[in-house]
């Protein structure tokens, strides 16, 4: 018995197998045009060398008091709005309370940006910047305390 034909072109066509083979072949292509949007330009900040994601991540677990306080306090607005200096700089996040000075330098979006938000409720203005960031581990060693309602006296 003769082997069987082997595929051409021209018996391709009849058989119904190039018209498949087409249809196969052209949705592995990517399409001309795209409906997304083009991502926005990146805002971060060239970070100075050994300030990464990673140095952070080894300073945070290295055991150095990045908190500078002994005990989680109690924080009214009054005495956050008292940490608002560089070298000494705490913010409030989600009711949590941090010293961001340490991280002020690692920070990928800038010192100045980061700084907008020292000696005061930062929540909204991180949510909107980038809501996705873990905030609670990024800064879990710099945590000071609790943001709670100015005592009335
Ligand atoms: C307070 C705690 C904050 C932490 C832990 C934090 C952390 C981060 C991290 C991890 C990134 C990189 C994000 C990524 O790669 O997708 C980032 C980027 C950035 N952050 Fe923050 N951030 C904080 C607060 C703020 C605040 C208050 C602002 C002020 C508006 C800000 C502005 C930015 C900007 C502009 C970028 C660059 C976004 C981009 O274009 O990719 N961040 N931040």
């Amino acid at each position: 018995m003769p082997p069987p034909p082997v595929p051409t072109r021209a018996n391709a066509t009849s058989s119904g197998l190039l018209s498949s083979t087409r249809v196969a072949s052209s949705s592995l292509l990517s399409p001309l045009a795209t409906t997304q949007k083009p991502p926005k330009p990146s805002k971060k900040v060239a970070l100075a060398p050994g300030f990464g994601p990673l140095d952070w991540a080894q300073l945070k677990s290295s055991g150095e008091d990045l908190r500078g306080v002994d005990t989680l306090l109690r924080v009214p607005p009054s005495v956050l709005k008292s940490h608002n200096k560089k070298q000494d700089a705490w913010t409030a996040i989600n009711g949590k309370v941090y010293n961001i000075t340490p991280y002020l330098p690692y920070h990928p979006g800038g010192e100045k940006e980061l700084m907008r938000v020292a000696g005061r409720d930062g929540t909204k203005l991180f949510s909107l910047t980038h809501a996705w960031v873990n905030v609670d581990f990024m800064l879990d060693s710099c945590l000071v305390g609790f943001l709670v309602p100015e005592p009335s006296s």
